[in-house]
C-alpha cells in the first residue's frame, strides 16, 4: 500500500539543542532511512558540518540537505518545496524526513506548507518537536516573570508583549506536539519542575520529555503520529494576522579569527564578551596553531563548549570563523575590536 512519508519538524530557540537531538535520533533510528533538511541562521553552515562529521554510518552526506541563507519559514516556496520534491524522488524511498529549522524560525508557516495539496498527498507531519533550553527558561531568558505572564494570558489570551525573543520562543512552543526539555543537567529538580509548569501554562496540550544532551527514544520522537498538518488552526501564533515576518529584530555577522596559540584563554574571553554584549549565539571553527584538527566552538549566551571535531581537510584553508547572533543593535564594532 502507498504510504505517506512521515516528516518531523524540529524547532527551538538558538542553541537549545536541536542539532544535538538530531544526532541522537539518527544514532538510534535503527534501520530507518532518514534524510535531514537543515536551515541555519548565519552564514556558516555549522549544523550541517556537525552532522556530516557525526560518524553514524546510516547518515550519509547525500542524506543531508542544507538550506542556507535565512529562514525556512520565509522561503518555503522557493527553497523548501523543491528540496522536499527532490527527496521524494529518492529510490529506494525514504522512511522519514527530519527538518531542523533555524533557531529564529517560526514553525507555523513551515507547517502550513504541508497542507498544500501536492505535498499532503505524499507526506504527513508526524509531529512538531520544540527543543527548549531548560536553563535559559529558568534564567528568564525569554520571559522575565513567566508565572505572572501565564496568569495574565489566562485572563486575556490576546495579551501581547513586544519582546522578539519571547515571541519566537512562544510561537515555537505553541506549535509543538512534543517539547524536549533539554539541558536539565544544568538545573536542580525543583527548577526543572518549575520550568515544566511554565511550559504547561503556555501550551496545555503538549507532551513534555525532560532530558539532557537530546537523549530521547527515537521510537517516541519519530513516532508521534500527530498528523500535524490536519490541525494547524489549533496552534496559535503571535504572527497569525501577518504575511511572513521580518528578521529586523535580530542581527548576525561573521568574524574572521586569526590562528590561536592559547585557545583556553581565548575561549574565556569569548564567554566574557558574549555575556557583556548579550550575544545570543556564537559558533564556528577556530584554527589552533600546531593542531591538525579544527576546534569547534559553540556558545549559547555566555556558556561555551568546544572540542576538536575533525582534521582540516587537505584542500581546505585553515581559517578561523565565528558567526555571532544577537538582537538588533548588538555592538558589532566593540565585539570585533575585542576579539580581533
Ligand atoms: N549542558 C548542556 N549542553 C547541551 C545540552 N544539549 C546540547 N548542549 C550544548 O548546547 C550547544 C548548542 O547545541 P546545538 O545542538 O548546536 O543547538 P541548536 O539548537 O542546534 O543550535 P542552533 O542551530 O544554533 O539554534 C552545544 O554546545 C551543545 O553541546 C545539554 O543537555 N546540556
Amino acid at each position: 500500500m502507498f504510504q505517506k512519508i512521515p516528516v518531523t519538524i524540529i524547532t527551538g530557540f538558538l542553541g537549545a539543542g536541536k542539532t544535538t537531538l538530531i544526532r541522537n535520533l539518527i544514532e538510534n533510528a535503527g534501520k530507518r532511512r532518514i534524510a535531514l533538511v537543515i536551515n541555519e541562521f548565519g552564514d556558516i553552515g555549522v549544523d550541517g558540518e556537525v552532522l556530516k562529521s557525526c560518524g553514524v554510518d546510516s547518515c550519509r552526506e547525500e542524506d543531508i540537505v542544507e538550506l542556507a541563507n535565512g529562514c525556512l519559514c520565509c522561503t518555503v516556496a522557493d527553497d523548501f518545496l523543491p528540496a522536499i520534491e527532490a527527496l521524494l524522488k529518492r529510490a529506494p524511498a525514504l522512511d522519514h524526513i527530519i527538518i531542523e529549522t533555524s533557531g529564529l524560525a517560526l514553525p507555523k508557516p513551515l507547517l502550513k506548507a504541508f497542507d498544500w495539496p501536492q505535498v499532503r498527498a505524499r507526506i504527513t507531519v508526524d509531529g512538531v518537536i520544540a527543543v527548549v533550553d531548560a536553563a535559559a527558561v529558568a534564567d528568564g531568558r525569554f520571559v522575565d516573570d513567566a508565572e505572572a505572564q501565564a496568569a495574565e494570558r489566562a485572563a486575556d489570551p490576546s495579551v501581547a508583549h513586544d519582546n522578539p525573543l519571547e515571541e519566537v520562543y512562544e510561537d515555537q512552543l505553541l506549535c509543538a506536539d512534543l517539547v524536549i526539555l533539554n539541558k536539565t543537567d544544568l538545573l536542580q529538580a525543583a527548577e526543572i519542575a518549575r520550568v515544566t509548569g511554565v511550559i504547561e501554562a503556555t501550551n496545555a496540550r503538549v507532551k513534555i520529555i525532560a532530558t539532557s544532551e537530546g537523549r530521547v527514544d527515537a521510537d517516541i520522537a519519530l513516532g508521534l503520529e500527530a498528523g500535524a498538518e490536519n490541525d494547524i488552526a489549533s496552534r496559535p501564533s503571535h504572527h497569525d494576522t501577518e504575511e511572513g515576518h521580518d528578521h529586523d529584530d535580530f542581527d548576525s555577522f561573521v568574524l574572521d579569527i586569526p590562528p590561536l596559540t592559547d585557545p583556553e584563554t581565548y575561549l574565556r574571553r569569548l564567554g566574557d564578551i558574549a555575556g557583556r554584549h548579550d550575544v545570543l549565539r556564537m559558533k564556528g571553527f577556530l584554527d589552533v596553531t600546531g593542531k591538525p584538527m579544527r576546534l569547534l566552538v559553540q556558545g549559547v549566551g555566555a556558556r561555551f563548549r568546544q572540542h576538536y571535531d575533525r582534521a582540516w581537510a587537505k584542500d581546505e584553508a585553515r581559517k578561523g570563523r565565528l558567526v555571532v547572533i544577537g538582537q538588533k543593535g548588538i555592538d558589532r564594532a566593540a565585539i570585533e575590536a575585542a576579539l580581533g
